[in-house]
């Protein structure tokens, strides 16, 4: 649906995308995580037309953006900076205000979206009184009109208490399931992406560190939780018998190659510490994140095949 080869996008002197290759596969809803001036946002303008590529292509739903715009975008709804709104004009009529820039809509479809957004009832109030979270909703809305396929939304949870973050979840949940759509979002709340995305890439400094399914990133997990009588000494020993390759103080192993955890419960059983607990550990997408920063800052692009555990951070 989206497709980005080779893409690189300087301001001045400052190279803001080096280099960039991004696949967004149509029915995903993908997750675009970085720092603050990663190049998230250059690399969502130049989906959406809006920042002219330096270098490379940038395909959407088949077209060329820089050179077919119009047939590109035809499909495409976004949320894209700050969506300005008329304050002293409802909400309603600055949607229909924005269909007149557009394409002909009836009141229909402004209803069918005012509904689609949880905003029934609200529709003929002033913008002036509206909260933060009921202008997103708005600008969700106006995305909304023109029947897309694809939505692309630029930080759609900026600025939400935990409620307005949860309602735009179930929101982009919704759109997703019901209605079949496409979403690529950026964000920066991890939690979020790993709620709502089926893949992800991820963007430090410029380049992409790595790309691919959500679901890869758990399985690369190598922490196993051990709660026993005495930490100290059980890590003394595993380490002796080359069980372990590493510890952390807060109760944290990492198997050596070929260890199962009933060897490490033998072996523990029958040296006298006594076991509570054995579990391994699911590598959350913080910690992956947080060792791609720390490992990939001057930034390989990686791929689905990258295996940066929490491991590689206690090592460095
Ligand atoms: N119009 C511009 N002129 C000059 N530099 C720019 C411009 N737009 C962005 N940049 C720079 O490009 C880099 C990438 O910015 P971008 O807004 O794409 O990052 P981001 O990942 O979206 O960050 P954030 O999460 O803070 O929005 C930053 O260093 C920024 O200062």
């Amino acid at each position: 649906m989206i497709r980005l080869t080779g893409i690189r996008k300087v301001f001045g002197r400052h190279e803001a995308v080096k280099n960039l290759d991004l696949e967004v596969p149509a029915g995903e809803i993908f997750g675009l995580l970085g720092h603050n001036g990663a190049g998230k946002s250059t690399a969502i303008g130049m989906m959406l037309g809006q920042v002219w590529p330096t270098e490379g292509e940038v395909r959407v739903c088949g077209h060329d953006v820089t050179k077919h715009r119009q047939l590109a975008l035809q499909k495409v709804g976004a949320i894209f900076e700050t969506p300005v709104f008329y304050d002293y004009l409802s909400g309603w009529r600055n949607l229909e205000i924005l269909t007149h820039y557009t394409a002909p809509t009836s009141p229909k479809r402004i209803r069918e979206v005012i509904e689609w957004v949880g905003l029934s009832g609200r529709e003929k109030s002033k913008v002036k009184t509206y909260s933060h979270g009921m202008r997103t909703r708005l600008a969700l809305a106006q995305a909304l009109l023109p029947k897309p396929e694809l939505l692309i939304l630029d930080e759609p949870s900026d600025g939400l208490d935990p409620e307005g973050i949860h309602e735009m979840r179930l929101t982009i949940q919704r759109l997703h399931k019901e209605m079949g759509l496409t979403i690529l979002l950026s964000s920066h709340l991890l939690n979020e992406v790993e709620q709502l995305c089926s893949r992800i890439a991820v963007m430090n400094k410029g380049k992409k560190v790595f790309e691919g399914a959500l679901s890869s990133i758990s399985q690369t997990e190598t922490w196993v939780r051990l709660r026993v009588n005495d930490f100290g000494a059980a890590v003394t020993l595993l380490r002796a018998e080359k069980l372990i390759v590493n510890h952390r103080d807060d109760g944290l192993i990492t198997l050596s190659e070929r260890t199962q955890t009933d060897r490490i419960v033998r072996c523990l059983v029958q040296n006298n510490i006594s076991v509570f607990e054995i579990s391994p550990q699911e590598q959350t997408l913080e910690d992956f994140y947080l060792s791609l920063m720390k490992s990939g800052a001057s930034g390989n692009p990686g791929t689905e095949k990258v295996a940066i555990t929490p491991a590689s951070i206690d090592r460095q």
